[in-house]
């Protein structure tokens, strides 16, 4: 009997792949080299695969969907090694009855920690910092009083009200909450697009995590009140540029940013404007528009109230090892069982 033919856009760790490979009636086809996919590569290879396994570094548009229909098996299964599912045209999947399996809440607490180090970053100005001392300036400097202070992340030693705002309110969101409230916040807003009404689960978290509140605000009222906002929203065409200048006109000039969601989210051009005339204090970014085409000239990469990581948020050993499993586990179960063990459903 012929294998069925999966195509795996990256190679996601020996474990994952012994996986796979294992599957008897399975034939890889793997990229073979250590970064994305080649999208003409994925183009060309895509007809007759009848599952693929993806990672945010390829682009799974409605072209390569129709040509994986175009000979062969139909695609029945992506499964991507990512909480995040805006690399594939889900609509165009929908079409053709693809199944997506990803990998939220194993990635909740890398991504948090994560989110927590960019604030502590932008704040207490890193980049600044460790730029006066690659230049070889500490000893013209030394110690001095007030020497890269920033503002202080929590109540601090004035035990002052501190609030935290996170736009978008799912797991990660509350994950970071979790260990904001150690920092002594003292309130927290957040703003999502859901119906839901989840008051009597906030007045529950608030008095679990000691805070004064927890609950939802307007955009405006969550731009102008929070001291540190987490952008942990989902990419895609609704949430493009939601922090754009007027948005950032409207924070505090002592707030931080931190944006470990998706780049588009933040309106690039204004983030300069913001941190280039004193909108806000800082920013922290994990992710950025155009990652990852990101020239040594890009203006956040000089502005020294910016901390920039590359798209590591869930960059434990721990955390992708158990990303790569479940996404091989995924696609093995959707395969072979029918059932996909985590899979994203569109709303
Ligand atoms: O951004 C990271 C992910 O979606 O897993």
């Amino acid at each position: 009997m012929a294998k069925s033919k999966i195509l795996i856009c990256r190679d996601i760790g020996e474990q994952a792949m012994a996986l796979l490979r294992a599957q008897p009636d399975w034939e890889l086809v793997v990229w073979p080299q250590d970064s994305p996919a080649d999208a003409q590569w994925v183009l060309d290879n895509a007809p007759g695969s009848v599952g693929m396994v993806v990672t945010l570094g390829e682009k799974i548009s409605e072209k390569v969907i129709d040509a994986a229909a175009v000979a062969g098996p139909e695609l029945k299964v992506i499964s991507t090694m990512s909480v995040g599912v805006d690399h594939v045209d889900l609509s165009a999947a929908a079409k053709r009855h693809i199944r997506i399996g990803y990998t939220p809440e194993v990635l909740t607490d890398a991504v948090a920690d994560c989110s927590i180090m960019l604030a502590l970053m932008a704040s207490r100005c890193v980049t600044a910092s460790q730029a006066m001392l690659r230049a070889g300036k500490w000893g013209s400097l030394g110690w001095g009083p007030y020497l890269f202070c920033g503002p202080q992340i929590g109540s601090g030693p004035t035990k002052k009200q501190s609030t935290v705002g996170f736009l978008g309110f799912g797991r990660i969101s509350q994950a970071t909450l979790v260990r904001m409230a150690a920092f002594g916040v003292t309130r927290c807003v957040y703003y999502n697009s859901g119906r839901v009404d989840r008051t009597a689960e906030d007045r529950a978290l608030a008095a679990k995590l000691g805070l004064e509140s927890v609950g939802r605000v307007e955009l405006d009222e969550l731009a102008r009140s929070s001291d540190v906002l987490f952008t942990l929203v989902p990419g895609g065409k609704d949430t493009f540029h939601i922090v754009d200048e007027a948005f950032l006109r409207k924070m505090k000039k002592t707030a931080v940013l931190v944006n470990p969601g998706r780049g588009p989210i933040v309106d690039t051009d204004a983030l300069v404007k913001a941190l280039k005339e004193g909108w806000i204090w800082a920013a922290g970014l994990d992710v950025i528009e155009g990652e990852p085409n990101i020239p040594a000239d890009h203006p956040l990469l000089h502005e020294p109230r910016c901390s920039i990581i590359p798209h590591i948020g869930s960059a434990t050993i721990e955390t992708r090892e158990t990303m790569a499993l479940l996404c091989a586990e995924n696609l093995i179960g959707g395969l072979k069982e029918g059932k996909i063990g985590v899979e994203y459903t569109l709303a």
